[in-house]
């Protein structure tokens, strides 16, 4: 079908007057961003803008993508069906209309449903589909997108987002199904409201998250901190995660406590912009607070600033936050004598080679998978089937992070929980995070990334970035900032290419649309097509003997990848 057939189906049909009203007014360029193509599944499932048509979310594509994960189900068998699916939705705009309607969906299949009262986290929705034992989830967000977009996470029954080869057998239905005769149940028969015993039980396994509470009922009480929810999930729950770990002290900020889903007191409720935590900055400096945390809309990223000693703050990366996380945790466990022989971290190739050398000082092996944390779960599950490895840690440079498998995704109420502990331990001993950083810095060396985004919108946009990527295949770059490229990864091909002796072998991981250069002095370079945005994202990982240096490094590698696009 052309877009233009497709658009006439949409016209043809009985649609609510919102959805109405927005195709009457589309111009032809809007009109065929809408219609050309259904939503694509991508690093966190379905995301798309707010709107009309199979490329946007809309109750009618909540209600196709949910028609294939019933079928899915149905073809699983009684079992399946009865264990069912719970869903939670975030603040965002239509997240409580899309949950309800997925719900119906299901519940028209007579596929038992667990649905949120109201919003909860992600990682909360994770736990209850482990806890609950149900056959999927379903999570409404765009997790830290602008506030016009929505999306739609598919959990698998281990609490992880399901992996493509699940996902693809949902998909290949997608084809096939009109989202205009999807059956619906208004009766809501299958349908079960939870709350609060999720809650108390989501609660409970976070206890396991606090690592010395000697520690904390000590010290807990003087750490001052400043949490904001950024409008999300993360205002109930992380308020009683935070007091039930003994942190009575903090401030939540109350502008951003507000459930909206015009996130109106940020540019984007993105804890990995900086921007993000201005005005939770801003009450902190003016309560001498010692540490900011805050979490996205659906709770699954944690960014976090801290005071330095002249009273100002700095916002530290995810790659930070993971590397004195890793410190602390490991740290702890070899002065309690219960550092696992086998344990290991889990975390993406684009992100820092920071917590892993520090990991690898207490013996703990890394793993590397590719971005998107279902490979994370993936990895845990693995760990806990062959029972080879103990699972210490995970993160992404995107500032998520798991430090219990209670939750099978990326948890911000544990690592805000963790991330307070570790402040009231440097506390304890007179020092300020940032001076447990530097610390960490001196010891294992100066590391330094950054990632470049660049936005391209639209049909165009992906055929440029494709564009971009194909280019780089074809013309292999051999030097950034001045050092020799010693190996080339492409996932695509799935093969690594040794420069010096131009031999090539196979790399471990699943295909995907990425490259990553190696450097001489282990630096490393890595461009891939973002797959929750329209952005093509140019990473840079270095080390240095001092911050000066590393920084140097950084922007003289980085020119030349700008120089490459
Ligand atoms: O780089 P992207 O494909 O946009 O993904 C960035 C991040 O998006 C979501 O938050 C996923 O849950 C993460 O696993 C991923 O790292």
């Amino acid at each position: 079908m052309t877009w233009q057939e497709t658009m006439a189906t949409w016209q043809a049909a009985t649609l609510p007057t919102d959805l109405a009203s927005e195709l009457a007014t589309l111009n032809e360029n809007q009109q065929e961003e809408a219609f050309y193509q259904d939503l694509k599944f991508g690093t966190a499932g379905m995301r798309g803008l707010l709107g009309v048509g199979p490329n946007r979310m809309n109750i009618f594509t909540v209600r196709k993508v949910t028609e294939a994960l019933a079928r899915y189900i149905d073809s699983l068998g009684a079992a399946a069906q009865q264990a069912g699916v719970a869903i939670s939705y975030d603040s965002r705009h239509y997240s409580p209309v899309f949950a309800k309607e997925a719900g119906r969906v299901l519940s028209q299949h007579g596929i038992k449903v667990y649905l949120f009262s109201s919003l909860r986290p992600t990682p909360e929705l994770s736990f209850a589909v482990r806890n609950l034992k149900t056959a999927a989830g379903i999570m409404i967000t765009a997790s830290h997108n602008p506030k016009e977009y929505n999306g739609y996470k598919v959990y698998g029954p281990d609490g992880g987002q399901m992996a493509p080869e699940a996902v693809k057998v949902i998909v290949d239905q997608l084809a096939d199904l009109n989202p205009f005769t999807v059956a619906v149940d208004a009766a809501d028969t299958t349908i079960q409201i939870i709350d609060d015993d999720i809650d108390q039980k989501y609660l409970a396994a976070m206890k396991k998250v606090s690592v010395n509470q000697k520690l904390i009922d000590q010290e807990g009480a003087k750490l001052k901190l400043v949490y904001s929810p950024l409008h999300g999930t993360g205002q109930y729950i992380g308020e009683l995660a935070l007091k039930q770990a003994g942190f009575t002290n903090y401030t939540i900020v109350k502008e951003q406590a507000v459930i909206d889903g015009d996130f109106p007191t940020v540019a984007k409720p993105n804890p990995e912009e900086k921007e993000a935590l201005s005005l939770a900055i801003k009450y902190a400096t003016e309560e001498g607070a010692d540490l900011v945390v805050a979490s996205d809309p659906d709770a699954d990223r944690l960014g976090a600033a801290v005071r330095l000693a002249d009273g100002s703050f700095k916002v530290l990366s995810g790659n930070q936050i993971a590397a004195i996380l890793v410190n602390y945790l490991l740290t702890a466990k070899a002065e309690t004598k219960t550092l696992p022989t086998n344990g290991a971290i889990v975390t993406s190739i684009v992100s820092s080679r920071f917590a892993p050398t520090v990991a690898k000082n207490f013996g703990v092996t890394t793993f590397d998978v590719l971005t998107g944390f279902k490979y994370i779960a993936e990895t845990i599950e693995r760990f806990e089937r062959d029972q080879d490895h103990e699972f210490l840690f995970g993160f992404e440079e995107s500032f998520g992070y798991l430090v219990k498998p209670f939750a099978h995704d990326k948890d911000a109420i544990q690592a805000l929980v963790l991330f307070a502990e570790v402040a009231a331990y440097y506390k304890s001993q007179n020092m300020t995070v940032a001076d447990g950083l530097a610390a960490l810095y001196a010891k294992y060396g100066y590391f330094a990334e950054n990632t470049l985004s660049l936005t391209f919108e639209g049909i165009h946009g992906a055929d440029e970035m494709a564009q971009v990527m194909a280019n780089l295949r074809h013309d292999h770059p051999t030097h950034f900032g001045g050092l020799a490229v010693v190996k080339a990864e492409d996932f695509d091909s799935g093969l690594v290419t040794d420069v010096k002796t131009n031999t090539i072998s196979k790399l471990t991981q699943p295909q995907a649309n990425v490259l990553k250069y190696w450097l001489a002095d282990g630096s490393w370079v890595a461009a891939r097509p973002s797959g929750t945005e329209p952005k093509l994202k140019l990473y840079t990982g270095v080390v240095g003997e001092s911050q000066v240096l590393a920084d140097k490094k950084l922007a003289t590698i980085e020119a030349d990848l700008k120089a490459l696009v």
